[in-house]
């Protein structure tokens, strides 16, 4: 029978037995590092560097394959952080009496035996999948806590009571002692405790699409990295060759997740916040919110049907400009508007705006000609040049069918006008809250090309524009130029000014980059255009898909979904639903679940894994008492965590809660683990000491309502206040 042990000397003597076996692997890394270094410098053409990594170009002798390894091993190493726990992490000892390491990578002996297994090869699945009720062979799991190379801790688990082995058993279980360590402000991988339920997730196959499912805090995000990681191990050519992309809802949200990667050996993904995602066909993106009632217009499907009307509706289209004339031998020959709205249409049916400019400049052609009498002497060809040499015709089809950038486009939205032209299936409020936000484009000061103006939901417009009018033809000077040298100068100009010519970067045939796999985290918040912006960067794609509905702040979480199942298609769909809450103390937690279930009944409530004794605590101000009841709230805060604290407020009282933190001295004396954010900024993150402060207007302010304040809620590791303003409504949601 095993005994626990917490007894100094043992730990001490378990700790050198540990670092003993660390030393090794370290001296090994290091020798077969520094000898592959000196093959490389010796020009040994044995590494070719491909898109992001090095590749092994060809079968070599077991040397090179080893020595490939290393440098392989080495270069991952090199961006493991010196503030991330070392190594090797891991180890399990089996029945058969073998014990096996596990580590962030691989790392082999002289004799190629493994010193450490990299925890994603199949070998240190029984690692993260034996429990006692399934032991897989696994008497004792271990986990090692290290600090760079030295062994500082070790907590074990007893899987198999039922063998004689001698194995100690040390601590108390390596996950409660993670959970409870201060929060810093970046997220930290959780290899060394990865519980059965995730690694399962982790380790799903590479097709299709996986979504993995659950209430705040089950690890969704953490695991979703770490599926990353796992896939590039396994599917590494496919993957570093097409790319990893890993998009989240804020800058803010990136940062806070950057590190996790990299601490797994992994430096070949793309992280991009949704505001970001199409800077490679815009040259630009956004972190500026819209007012909710255009942030949910402009998610909405019915802009497809918005932005083709607008892409079909010309530039001019009053009736004097909108006409071409040409005089051959003395007949005038022209065109009204119908006949171009007809043109138009047929060269839309076949082809993309910016391609079709020679086939609507041969459509115009062939039906000025059909307008050539009869009995008029000419030849076709003749006739064809005459009207092609006109310079009156290259300056219409200048005005009439320029090369147009996706942000001239959107930009006449301004126009209230066009918009109730173009916009027939949204109704009157619904078009004003459109046009509205792009006031900032009306008058002189407005200017399309000005990027701070265009808000995250505009960029997957501008990207469904681009695919809709094509890329920018290759030189748009070149038609500048004729234009200008064209006739009537006066009338040249007219148009011109109207016109703008576009000089924005020319892009390819397919401008989206593409990767082979993308994640998409707090998927629940994509809205339907962005499914659509994000699909043009994975169509041959396979997809991992975080999320939680009850976090959602769309309000429409049915047509998200619709857009989502549209995206899956017939693609295999797996989901994986995590169901315990490693964050939030059942204290916290069970608030917040009775505020969702009144309003979500059907929320994916986790069980919380850890109990603090502390409950929630409710307190109330005045808005004239708000600096001195959020100061006295946030100085206590401070004495009893020691990681960061949130300060979590409507959009409304940002501003006012920030300088009141940052202009307070004593609230100073922590300002590098105190953070002020909305409830949509702190989306995907967490604090040790949280202060809700509003909610009411939280629920008020956010298209989400009630479902934001849950997201609220639920960012708190330890200790959670709530700081009501003036109203206490939403405690009616307890009862
Ligand atoms: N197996 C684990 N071992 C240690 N820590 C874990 C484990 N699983 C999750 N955690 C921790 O729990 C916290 C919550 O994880 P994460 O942010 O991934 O949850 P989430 O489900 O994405 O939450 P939300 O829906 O609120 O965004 C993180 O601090 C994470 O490191």
């Amino acid at each position: 029978m095993k005994v626990l042990t917490n007894s100094r000397e043992q730990l001490e003597r378990e700790i050198a037995l540990e670092q003993a076996h660390v030393d090794r692997v370290y001296d090994n890394l290091n020798v077969a590092t520094a000898s592959a270094k000196s093959l490389a410098e010796q020009g040994r053409d044995i590494y070719r560097s491909d898109r992001i990594g090095y590749t092994r170009e060809e079968d070599s002798t077991a040397l090179f394959e080893r020595d490939a390894f290393a440098y392989q091993a080495a270069r991952r190493l090199a961006v493991l952080d010196a503030e991330h726990e070392g190594l090797v992490f891991g180890r399990i000892d089996l029945t058969d009496d073998e014990a096996r390491y596990i580590g962030r990578i691989g790392v082999r002996d002289e004799d190629y035996e493994p010193l450490v297994i990299d925890w994603r090869a199949p070998a240190a699945e029984p690692f993260y999948r034996a429990t006692p009720a399934e032991p897989m062979g696994v008497i004792r799991r271990r986990v090692l806590r290290c600090r760079d190379d030295k062994v500082i801790g070790l907590e074990d688990d007893l899987l198999d009571s039922s063998t004689d082995s001698a194995l100690p058993i040390i601590g108390e279980g390596a996950l409660m002692a993670a959970l409870t360590r201060a929060r810093g402000r970046t997220m930290r991988d959780i290899v060394a405790t990865i519980q059965g339920e995730q690694d399962e997730a982790i380790r799903a196959p590479y097709q299709g699409v996986t979504i993995i499912a659950g209430g705040p805090g089950t690890g969704k995000t953490v695991v979703a990295l770490h599926r990353a990681a796992y896939l590039l191990y396994t599917n590494r050519a496919r993957l570093e060759r097409g790319g990893v992309l890993v998009v989240g809802p804020s800058n803010v949200f990136m940062n806070y997740i950057e590190r996790v990667l990299p601490s797994l050996g992994e430096d070949s993904v793309t992280l991009k916040a949704i505001g970001s995602v199409a800077s490679d066909v815009l040259g630009m993106s956004s972190e500026r919110m819209d007012a909710a009632e255009a942030a949910t217009v402009k998610g909405s499907l019915s802009m497809v049907g918005v932005l083709r009307r607008l892409v079909r509706t010309p530039l001019i289209d009053h009736p004097e400009a909108l006409r071409v004339r040409v005089t051959v031998k003395g007949e005038v020959l022209g065109l009204d508007a119908a006949e171009l709205g007809r043109i138009r249409d047929q060269v839309l049916a076949q082809t993309k705006l910016n391609r079709g400019r020679e086939l609507a400049l041969k459509l115009v052609i062939s039906a000025l000609k059909d307008k050539f009498p009869d009995d008029i002497e000419i030849s076709p060809e003749e006739l064809d040049e005459r009207i092609r040499e006109h310079a009156s015709l290259a300056m219409f089809m200048n005005a009439w069918w320029p090369a147009l950038s996706a942000t001239r486009v959107l930009a006449r939205l301004s126009d209230p006008q066009l918009t109730a032209r173009v916009a027939k299936d949204l109704d009157g409020d619904e078009r004003r809250a459109l046009s509205d936000s792009y006031a900032w484009l009306r008058g002189s000061e407005g200017d399309a090309d000005e990027v701070s103006g265009w808000s995250v939901a505009d960029i997957a417009l501008l990207d469904e524009l681009v695919s809709i009018l094509g890329p920018m033809p290759e030189d748009p000077d070149q038609e500048l130029d004729v234009f200008i040298e064209g006739g009537d100068v006066a009338e040249v100009l007219t148009t011109a000014d109207l016109l703008r010519f576009e000089r924005t970067r020319d892009v390819e045939d397919d401008p989206q980059t593409t990767y082979a796999h993308i994640l998409v985290d707090e998927g629940q918040d994509v809205t339907p255009m962005q499914w659509r912006m994000l699909r043009r960067r994975g169509p041959q794609s396979s997809w991992t898909i975080v999320g939680d509905p009850a976090q959602s702040s769309y309000p429409f979480p049915d047509e998200t979904r619709k857009a989502l199942d549209e995206l899956i298609g017939r693609a295999q769909r797996r989901t994986f639903t995590m169901s315990t809450n490693y964050r939030s103390p059942s204290e916290v937690f069970d608030l917040a679940a009775r505020v969702i279930t009144k309003v979500y009944p059907d929320a994916e409530l986790p069980r919380a894994v850890r109990s603090t004794g502390i409950e929630p605590k409710l307190t109330a101000t005045g808005s004239d008492d708000l600096h001195a009841a959020l100061r006295t709230e946030l100085l206590d805060l401070a004495g009893k965590v020691s990681g960061t604290i949130g300060v979590i407020c409507p959009p409304s009282l940002l501003r006012e809660v920030q300088l009141l933190v940052m202009g307070d001295e004593r609230l100073r004396a922590f300002e590098d683990r105190l953070i002020v954010v909305t409830a949509l900024q702190a989306k995907g993150l967490e604090y040790d000491g949280v202060v809700v402060v509003a909610p009411d207007r939280i629920i008020e302010e956010a298209p989400g309502g009630v479902r934001v304040l849950y997201v609220a809620l639920t960012r708190a590791t330890q200790r959670l206040v709530t700081l009501d303003v003036d109203t206490s409504e939403w405690r009616g949601l307890l009862s």
